[in-house]
C-alpha cells in the first residue's frame, strides 16, 4: 500500500469506529481485524501502520468526531500532503472542511474527572500476567517479564505473543492487568472460604480468587450475561480451578438465584459494570461511546449491586466493590450513598495508570459487623 492508501484505509476504519461508538457496535480492535480480513492485499507492515494511525488518532481526539477524515485532519495535520494525490489516496481537502479538535476527553467527562484527567489515561498499556499458583510459581515464569513488587504472583512487560505460548496455553499464566490483581488481593480470599464473585463475567477475577483459595472451598461465579459466564468453564479447566460454581442471574431478580447465599459468604466481590474510564489505555474509543444518560444508568445498577452484594456477606465477612473507572460518580459517590449501617468501610484505593502503572480502578472494602 502507498502511504496515501494507508491514510485512506485509516479514514475508512475510523468511520466504522465512529458509527460503532454512536450505535453501540463492536470495539475498535475488532473493527480493524474485520477490515483487513477482507483485504488480503495488505501486508503485515501495512496493517500495523494503519492500525497505529487509527489508534493514535482515536487517542488524540477526545470528543466523538464527525467523520474519519475530520479525525485524521485534526489529529495528524502533517498527513494533509497525501490528500488528493490520486490512486487510492483520500479525496482532496474541501476549502471549509472540518477538523476535529484534539483533547483528552469530552468536556463533560473532563469536568467530572477534575484532577484525575491525566494524559497517562491514554498511554500505551503493557501486558501484565498473573502466575496461576494452581499450576506454577512465579520464579519459574520470570523469563516472561519482570516481577511486580506488591503482587506476589504478578509479572509486568510480557511479550505480545504471550497468548500463543505454552505457559499461557496450559494455564500456568493468565493475562491480567495489575489493577485487577490488586482488587483480588484486597478480597483476602483463602482456602476453605465461601466466596461470591457477583459480576464474574468470563471469570478473570474468579480464577484469581480460586488460586488464592488453592481451589478449596466454595467459589460462586454469578453474572447476568450467559455468553460471558459460558466462557468461564473452559478457562477454569485450563487453570485447574474446577471447584467454581456458575450461576446465571436474571436482571432485576438476581436474588432468586442466590437465596441460599444470603448472609453466608465470607467474601463478596462486586466488580460492577461501569463506564470503563480507567481502561482508555486499551479502549480509547470508549470516550466516544459514553453519554451522561448511559452513565446515569450505570450508577443506578452499581448502587443496586453493592446493596445486593452486602446482603450476601456473613457477620464478620467482607465486601469488595470495584469499578474500572475514575469517575467519582461510579466510585466515591456510590460508596457514600451506600447506607448500610452494618457495613463498615475499612479501605478505599484509587489506582491510576500514572501512579500504579495499571488501568484505573476505584476499590472499596467493607466489613459486616459481627
Ligand atoms: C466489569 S465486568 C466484570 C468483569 C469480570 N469480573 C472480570 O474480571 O473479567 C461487569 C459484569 O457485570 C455483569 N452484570 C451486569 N449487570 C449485572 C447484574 N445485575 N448482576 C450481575 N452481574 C451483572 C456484566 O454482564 C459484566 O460481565
Amino acid at each position: 500500500m502507498t502511504p496515501a492508501a494507508r491514510v485512506q484505509a485509516a479514514i475508512e476504519i475510523l468511520d466504522l469506529v465512529i458509527e460503532a461508538a454512536r450505535e453501540g457496535g463492536a470495539a475498535a480492535d475488532v473493527i480493524v481485524q474485520r477490515y483487513f480480513r477482507s483485504r488480503r492485499y495488505a501486508g503485515s507492515k501495512d496493517r500495523r501502520a494503519v492500525r497505529d494511525l487509527v489508534f493514535d488518532t482515536i487517542r488524540a481526539i477526545g470528543e466523538r468526531p464527525e467523520s474519519g477524515r475530520a479525525a485524521i485532519l485534526g489529529a495528524k495535520p502533517e498527513l494533509e500532503e497525501w490528500f488528493g494525490t490520486g490512486g487510492h489516496a483520500p479525496e482532496p481537502i474541501a476549502p471549509a472542511e472540518g477538523r476535529a479538535e484534539t483533547s483528552l476527553a469530552p468536556n463533560w467527562l473532563l469536568a467530572k474527572l477534575g484532577k484525575r484527567a491525566d494524559p497517562a489515561l491514554l498511554s500505551r498499556a503493557g501486558i501484565d500476567l498473573r502466575v496461576n499458583t494452581l499450576r506454577a510459581e512465579r520464579p519459574q515464569m520470570l523469563h516472561l517479564g519482570q516481577p511486580i513488587a506488591d503482587l506476589p504472583n504478578g509479572i509486568a512487560g510480557a511479550p505480545e505473543d504471550i497468548a500463543a505460548r505454552p505457559e499461557y496455553e496450559d494455564g500456568r499464566v493468565e493475562i491480567q492487568d495489575a489493577g485487577s490483581q490488586r482488587i483480588v488481593q484486597m478480597c483476602g480470599a483463602a482456602p476453605g472460604m465461601t466466596v461470591v464473585d457477583l459480576c464474574a463475567g468470563a471469570g478473570g477475577k474468579t480464577l484469581a480468587l480460586a488460586a488464592d483459595m488453592a481451589a478449596e472451598g466454595r467459589l460462586i461465579a454469578a453474572d447476568t450475561d450467559r455468553m460471558r459466564l459460558g466462557a468461564l468453564r473452559p478457562r477454569a479447566e485450563r487453570a485447574g480451578a474446577t471447584m467454581i460454581e456458575s450461576r446465571l442471574l436474571d436482571p432485576q431478580r438476581e436474588m432468586e438465584a442466590l437465596t441460599d447465599l444470603a448472609g453466608a459468604a465470607d467474601v463478596v466481590l462486586v466488580d460492577a459494570p461501569c463506564s470503563g474510564t480507567g481502561t482508555w489505555r486499551r479502549n480509547p474509543e470508549a470516550r466516544w461511546r459514553l453519554t451522561p444518560e448511559r452513565l446515569q444508568r450505570l450508577t443506578r445498577i452499581q448502587a443496586q449491586l453493592i446493596t445486593l452484594g452486602a446482603s450476601l456477606v456473613r457477620p464478620g465477612g467482607s465486601l469488595v466493590y470495584a469499578v474500572c473507572s475514575l469517575l467519582p460518580d461510579e466510585g466515591d459517590h456510590i460508596v457514600s450513598g451506600f447506607g448500610d449501617p452494618q457495613m463498615r468501610l475499612t479501605d478505599t484505593r484509587l489506582l491510576t495508570p500514572q501512579k500504579d502503572g495499571s488501568d484505573g480502578f476505584f476499590i472499596a472494602r467493607f466489613e459486616r459487623a459481627c
